[in-house]
This record gives structure tokens, C-alpha cells and sequence, in this order.
């Protein structure tokens, strides 16, 4: 298993772009079995997440080849409509294929998917939403038979804004026959980069960004090319590093009205950020300050995936914090990590309050999940001494050559 070692103490100064999101590379990779004909999308990243996508690809029989970060799908010759229960349980983003297999064979059968443990992540409402579009999903041995001779549009109103589920209903509704409405739509940037792809495929689909999608069906479409929009999360993730370190980085590459609300809590802990459409400078304060609350929410709310590396920066913060995680159940296992570097975090439930220390002192810790792995490294860049962050396979599910950007950027660390 690699590890991190990184030396903490050293201010991060520099310039580094952002890649394509994970969130989005991943539903718009799973979408391109739908055209029946070839995809190139741009700005991919290099994770291991994306990887699996790949292998499920092939395994069903597309061609995929990847250059750089330009992935090559051609999915004219789908031969196989059984999703490798092993690579569907290394990932959450697997389920979206329930979807696009629906639309694309009519049948699929899937095992229920993987991911972060961050708590129970059901599917009921993928589920509910594809049967009143038509399918039938029978369950047996932990796997999911799903068939559709043929999907009718109809009105869905999700109980709770899932970023998932509206995915999975795009996907398979984009052929129904008939109008599809999705109310109570996730309006997360990565919903509206997935409608630009099928778009750019000939889907007849418009809202997303907004509670109502609107979907006619159609029945044929045709090659595309697309590039993904910038990681918000990795974005928020170094404006976090430069924050933690005093620091002053620049973010090339990022589409800024996605990360207004991680802008408005970090500027509050006293980090003086200037920026434009897509650049933005982050100069980190002395010692931050502590922020009253923040509570995660669906988007625009404030990402529950930027909840763990916030909870690193206001364990320095000068005073108590308070963080309500309101979307996952069981999202605080960093929290302990913090501990061991130093931190005074006690959780109750849903929130964490922060009291902020003077300063962290190096340990060895052990990353359990993306983002936590991600606060792990955040938390060791600032703290005295050294840290050692083992089962660093969680965070490279996520961030694309992390040690490399932050060795640009002057910190220490290396992987081993
Ligand atoms: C690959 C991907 O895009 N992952 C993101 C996606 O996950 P994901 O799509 O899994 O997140 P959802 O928006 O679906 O889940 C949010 C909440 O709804 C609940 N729920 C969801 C579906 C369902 O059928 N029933 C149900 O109860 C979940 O348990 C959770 O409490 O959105 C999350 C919330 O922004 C992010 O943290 C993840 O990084
Ligand atoms: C929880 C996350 O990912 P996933 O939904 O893929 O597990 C995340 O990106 O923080």
C-alpha cells in the first residue's frame, strides 16, 4: 500500500490548472454507450475511478482508448448487457450504467454499487424513478435485473434532489417515447456538464442547473465530442492547501461560479481571494479564523465533499466551529486522524465542533475515504514535523498526480 510523507511547515506558493471533474468524467463516460456510435471527450482525468470506467466499457464490448487526457469511446459493438460485479462494487458511479444500458439494450443487470463508505448510500430512488419510466428491476444474490422493452416519459418528483438518480433518469430517458419531467432535479454542475454531452449526442433535453429537467425522447443519435468542466472539489481542496500554509496559490483552468460557496467560507476564515471567470488567486491569513457554521448542503449549498478538508483548515482556526454534515450519514471518520495530529474536534451526531489548536504536530494516520485522505494531507501540510498518510489509494480515486501539484507548489512530500 503507497503512503504520503510529507514534512510539514512550508508555505505553498505557485501556480497550478485543475483537470476535468471525476463527478462528471464519470456519468458522461458511462453515458457514451447510449450513441451507438463514437465519443472523444476531453479534459479527463488520470484516476483510478475513471480507470474502472474504462474496464466496464470494454468488458461490455466498446473500444476505449485513451490519450493523454482525451478518452476515445466507440460503443457501436456492445456485445454483453452483465456489468462485472467486481468493478461495479469498487465505485459508486458504476449504478449510472443502470441508465444508460436501459436506454441503449434494454436490459442490464448490475450489482449494487461501491464508493466512499461515508454512511448508507441507498438506491431506491434510481430504482423508483426507472420503474415509472417503465422497467421492470427484479433483485436476487445482491444483483439487480432491470428490463425495458420500451421506456415511457412520464413525471418523476424525486423526494430528495439525488445527484445519481437525476443522472440515471437523464440517461434513460433521453430515448423513452414521450416527455420526461424530473422535479426536485440535483442541480450540481456535473448534472448540467451530463445534459451538455447528450446534447452534443442529438438528446432533445433542457433545465438541468434548475429543480425541472425537461426530456423528449428521441431515437437516434450520433457522434460528439465534449470536454468536462474543472474539478470544483480539487479546486476547493488547493484553495484549502494555500489557506492551511499561509500561502499564495493560483488555480488556472476553474470555473469560479462553481465554488462560490466554498469562496464565501474560506474569505470568512480570512483568506483574501481575487479572481475572474476561470483563474483565482488565494492568499491564506496568518492563522485562519473559525466560522461560526457551516452546513453541507446540495448544490449551491456549501459541497459535503469540501466538509472534511474544511475541518482540517478550522482545526488550526483561531477559535471554536461548528460543521453540520447534513447529506451523509457517516462522514467524520477523518475526524479521529485529526485527533492524532493534534486537533480538538468532538462530534455529536451530524456536527463537529472545532476547537482550533495553535498548531498540528506530525503522525502517522490512515486515509479511509477520498476526501478524508484529502483533509489527511491538508492537515500534515500545515502541521510541525513529520506525517505519514497510509492507504493513500482512496485519495488517488480522486485527485489526479495530488503530490505532484503540491510539490509544484513547494510543499514537501513524496510517496512511497
Ligand atoms: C460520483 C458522484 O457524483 N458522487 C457524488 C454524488 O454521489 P451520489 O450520487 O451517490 O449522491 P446523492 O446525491 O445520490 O446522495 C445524497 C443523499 O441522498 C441519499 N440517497 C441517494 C440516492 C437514493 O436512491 N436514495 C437516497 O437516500 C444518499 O444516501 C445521500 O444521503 O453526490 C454526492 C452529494 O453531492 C457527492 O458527495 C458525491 O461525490
Ligand atoms: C464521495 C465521493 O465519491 P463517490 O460518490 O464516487 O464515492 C467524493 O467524490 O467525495
Amino acid at each position: 500500500m503507497s503512503k504520503y510523507i510529507i514534512e510539514g511547515g512550508k508555505r505553498l506558493v505557485g501556480e497550478i490548472p485543475v483537470i476535468g471533474a471525476k463527478n462528471s468524467v464519470l456519468p458522461i463516460l458511462a453515458a457514451t454507450v447510449i450513441n451507438n456510435n463514437t465519443s472523444t471527450i476531453f479534459n479527463t482525468p488520470n484516476l483510478r475511478d475513471v480507470e474502472i470506467m474504462e474496464q466496464i466499457l470494454l468488458a461490455i464490448g466498446c473500444k476505449v482508448n485513451r490519450s493523454d487526457n482525451i478518452i476515445f469511446v466507440d460503443s457501436r459493438d456492445i456485445s454483453k448487457i452483465r456489468i462485472p460485479e467486481e468493478l461495479v462494487r469498487e465505485m459508486r458511479s458504476s449504478i449510472i450504467l443502470m441508465g444508460a444500458m436501459l436506454n441503449r439494450c434494454g436490459e442490464v443487470e448490475i450489482s449494487y454499487p461501491g464508493g466512499c463508505e461515508i454512511g448508507p448510500r441507498p438506491i431506491d430512488l434510481h430504482l423508483k424513478a426507472l420503474k415509472e419510466l417503465g422497467a421492470t428491476i427484479e433483485e436476487a444474490h445482491g444483483f439487480l435485473y432491470c428490463k425495458a422493452d420500451k421506456l415511457k416519459g412520464c413525471d418523476i418528483q424525486l423526494d430528495y434532489p439525488s445527484v445519481g438518480a437525476t443522472e440515471n433518469i437523464m440517461l434513460a430517458a433521453v430515448r423513452a417515447e414521450g416527455t420526461t419531467i424530473i422535479r426536485n432535479a440535483a442541480r450540481e454542475p456535473e448534472i448540467i456538464d451530463l445534459q451538455n454531452f447528450l446534447k452534443g449526442i442529438g438528446a432533445k433535453i433542457h433545465g438541468a442547473g434548475t429543480s425541472v429537467i425537461r426530456i423528449d425522447g428521441v431515437d437516434s443519435f450520433t457522434s460528439v465530442e465534449h470536454t468536462i468542466i474543472p474539478d470544483r472539489i480539487v479546486a476547493g481542496t488547493y484553495m484549502i492547501a494555500s489557506a492551511i500554509t499561509g500561502g499564495e496559490v493560483v488555480l488556472k483552468n476553474i470555473e469560479v461560479e462553481h465554488i462560490q460557496s466554498i469562496i464565501a467560507k474560506l474569505k470568512e476564515t480570512g483568506c483574501m481571494i481575487y479572481n475572474n471567470c476561470t483563474t483565482l488567486k488565494i492568499i491564506g491569513p496568518k492563522r485562519p479564523n473559525a466560522i461560526e457554521t457551516v452546513q453541507t448542503l446540495p448544490y449551491p449549498g456549501f459541497p459535503t465533499d469540501m466538509q472534511a478538508q474544511t475541518i482540517a483548515l478550522l482545526s488550526i482556526a483561531n477559535g471554536t466551529s461548528i460543521v453540520t454534515e447534513t447529506i451523509f450519514e457517516n462522514r467524520f471518520k477523518h475526524v479521529e486522524e485529526l485527533i492524532r495530529m493534534g486537533a480538538n474536534i468532538k462530534t455529536v451526531g451530524k456536527v463537529a465542533i472545532i476547537k482550533g489548536a495553535k498548531e498540528l504536530t506530525g503522525a502517522k494516520v490512515t486515509s479511509k475515504d477520498l476526501r478524508g485522505g484529502a483533509a489527511l494531507v491538508l492537515a500534515a501540510l500545515a502541521a510541525k514535523g513529520t506525517s505519514i498518510i497510509e492507504d493513500t489509494y482512496h485519495i488517488e480515486r480522486g485527485y489526479d498526480g495530488l503530490e505532484k501539484a503540491l510539490m509544484a507548489l513547494n510543499a514537501d512530500i513524496k510517496k512511497i
